[in-house]
């Protein structure tokens, strides 16, 4: 699975336009679509790391108050059905709609969902999906906790899109944790350029034509899969 090609790195503004433009009336998608696929992907990673010999069961899904945190309850739900034990940690109340559907969507399928801090030492794995690529400096409540609680715990960590409080462009200025494991959506962000750890790709959703349009070096998925690892570019 792991891919020798180049890939194309994205900006924060870059991020953030290519979100809104997916879901322009032009290009036709939704935020549930899009979240699903990624939320997917996450789970599938988890997967595949089980697949090689790792025994990822006891899963804790740290999320935060954007669509970074709608990722993760979405791979939370996807992880219940694979037959896992994942929980949220959520660390405050999110009032918001569609969050709240998607956590209806996790309590109906029995995952426990936590607003206080958990002992993540508990846990087989870690999934970092408390701030994404809107994420501007510096931390505040109550995500700089955990955060910076991350850099301490033994337990390996998966990362979504970009590790919670790095800078989307600059990485890890400010002397956090850094992940296991990485998986960016779309398109990795300029910030995770001299990521070491293992890295996959997820979010096998760009358009051919807007691949086109921004020239975007996207590797080759293999078959139906919805992640490929990246080797050290
Ligand atoms: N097209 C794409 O690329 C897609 C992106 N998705 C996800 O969407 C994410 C971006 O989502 P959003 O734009 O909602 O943003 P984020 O989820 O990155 O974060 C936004 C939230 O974080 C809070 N926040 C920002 N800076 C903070 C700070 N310094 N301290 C504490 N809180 C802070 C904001 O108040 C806001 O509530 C991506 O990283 C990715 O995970 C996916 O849902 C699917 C599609
Ligand atoms: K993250």
């Amino acid at each position: 699975m792991q891919q020798l090609t180049k890939i194309s790195y994205l900006n924060q503004i870059q991020s953030q336009q290519f979100d809104i433009e997916l879901m322009s009336e032009d290009v036709g998608f939704t935020l549930d679509q899009l979240m699903e696929l990624a939320g997917q992907s996450i789970a599938n990673t988890v997967v595949q790391l089980n697949k090689e010999g790792k025994s990822y069961n006891k899963i804790l899904v740290l999320c935060g108050p954007g669509n970074n945190g709608g990722d993760g309850i979405v791979s939370a739900r996807h992880l219940k059905q694979f037959g896992l034990q994942p929980e949220i940690a959520l660390f405050r109340e999110v009032k918001n709609p569609f969050f709240n559907r998607l956590l209806n969507q996790c309590k109906y399928n029995l995952v426990p969902i936590h607003y206080e801090m958990q002992d993540f030492e508990k846990y087989d794995l870690l999934i970092d999906a408390i701030l994404g690529f809107s994420f501007k400096p510096p931390l505040r409540e109550p995500y700089d906790k955990p955060i910076y609680q991350l850099k301490t715990t033994k337990t390996p960590i998966l990362s979504v899109d970009i590790p919670s409080g790095w800078d989307v462009e600059q990485g890890n200025t400010q002397d956090l944790f850094t992940p296991e494991y990485l998986i960016s959506l779309t398109l990795p962000k300029l910030g995770v350029k001299s990521f070491k750890g293992r890295h996959f790709i997820g979010g096998r959703f760009i358009p051919l034509k807007l691949q086109e349009k921004y020239n975007f070096i996207v590797p080759e998925y293999q078959g139906s899969d919805t992640i490929l690892e990246l080797s050290n570019l």
